[in-house]
């Protein structure tokens, strides 16, 4: 599937108690029919409440805590699955996350929770006090390329650099240096946003895991928030990436609401030899 442009594989394991393996998701990822930004596999619930509990992979095989593309595709697939619902709770590392329908056909809204602004939760590997800016700058210091990004925990970590041009960036040179910096112990997601007006940001995200990307949404969700902190936009806007498009809306209540589309594109049957090219 995709969100928004964001590869999305969905792997149901319900009716399994296998958990995939970092270099089984590697294997599925370099695969062309089931190659993916984000591998979302589907296991029973376990928490009351919930219709399931699901792991997130990156490309590299790595654990993500939280996938807004990918929760939406994840909430198609069990529309198809289990029958349409109009909510839907599921639990992610990053805790249990809502999903319900605004109505518009193949368009779902996440919940995805409440951002966390302390240095210690982004984490940072220092202290800051105020995570709307942090120093951090690339390229030289009097005249630097990208400086001063706000940092964000949507579950997951977030870097948000503000640009005037977001094409003009070499993200794709810059993304992996930054996205190992020192300032980051558990890595971390990078964004270029481009303030268009107080209702539209346009950004391109450098992925933890993934590299560059057509869409995220946790990051479409932390620029918005950093946008709004900054007092730059309002809490609810138009965020446009290379993929699609995305709505925002950091409600009143602190959560934020994430709207997007998903696309389905073909079914896969995987077969064990997968799981078997990995153990051999
Ligand atoms: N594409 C995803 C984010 C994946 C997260 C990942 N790259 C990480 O935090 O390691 C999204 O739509 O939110």
């Amino acid at each position: 599937m995709n969100g928004a442009g964001n590869k999305i594989t969905v792997l149901d394991l319900t009716d399994s108690d296998h958990i995939v393996s970092e270099d089984e998701a590697r294997a599925i990822a370099v695969e062309p029919q089931t190659t993916f930004d984000q591998l979302m596999v589907l296991h029973a619930p376990r928490t009351e409440g919930t219709v399931a509990l699901i792991r997130i992979y990156n490309t590299d095989g790595s654990l993500a805590e939280a996938c807004g593309n990918g929760t939406r595709c994840v909430a198609w697939h069990l529309d198809e699955t289990q029958g349409s619902q109009d909510t839907r709770l599921v639990e992610t590392a990053r805790g249990l996350l809502t999903i319900t329908k605004p109505g518009n056909p193949l368009t779902y809204t996440v919940d995805m929770g409440t951002p966390r602004f302390a240095w210690d939760e982004i984490p940072l590997s220092e202290p800051f006090q105020d995570t709307r800016f942090i120093e951090l700058h690339v390229g030289p210091a009097g005249d630097p390329i990208l400086s001063s990004p706000a940092v964000v925990n949507m579950g997951n970590p977030h870097a948000v650099f503000w640009v005037d041009d977001t094409a003009s960036i070499g993200l794709d040179k810059i993304g992996p240096m930054l996205e190992h910096h020192p300032l980051f112990p558990q890595r971390a997601n990078i964004s270029i946003v481009q303030v268009v007006d107080r209702q539209t940001l346009v950004m391109r995200t450098w992925e933890r895991g993934a590299g560059l990307t057509l869409a995220c949404g946790s990051a479409a969700c932390a620029a918005a928030v950093s946008a709004a902190r900054l007092r730059r936009a309002e809490r609810h806007v138009t965020v446009h990436q290379p993929g699609g498009t995305l709505q925002i809306e950091w409600a009143d209540n602190d959560h934020v609401l994430m709207t997007g589309p998903v696309e389905h594109e073909r079914d896969v049957m995987l077969t064990d030899a997968i799981f078997t090219s990995v153990a051999a």
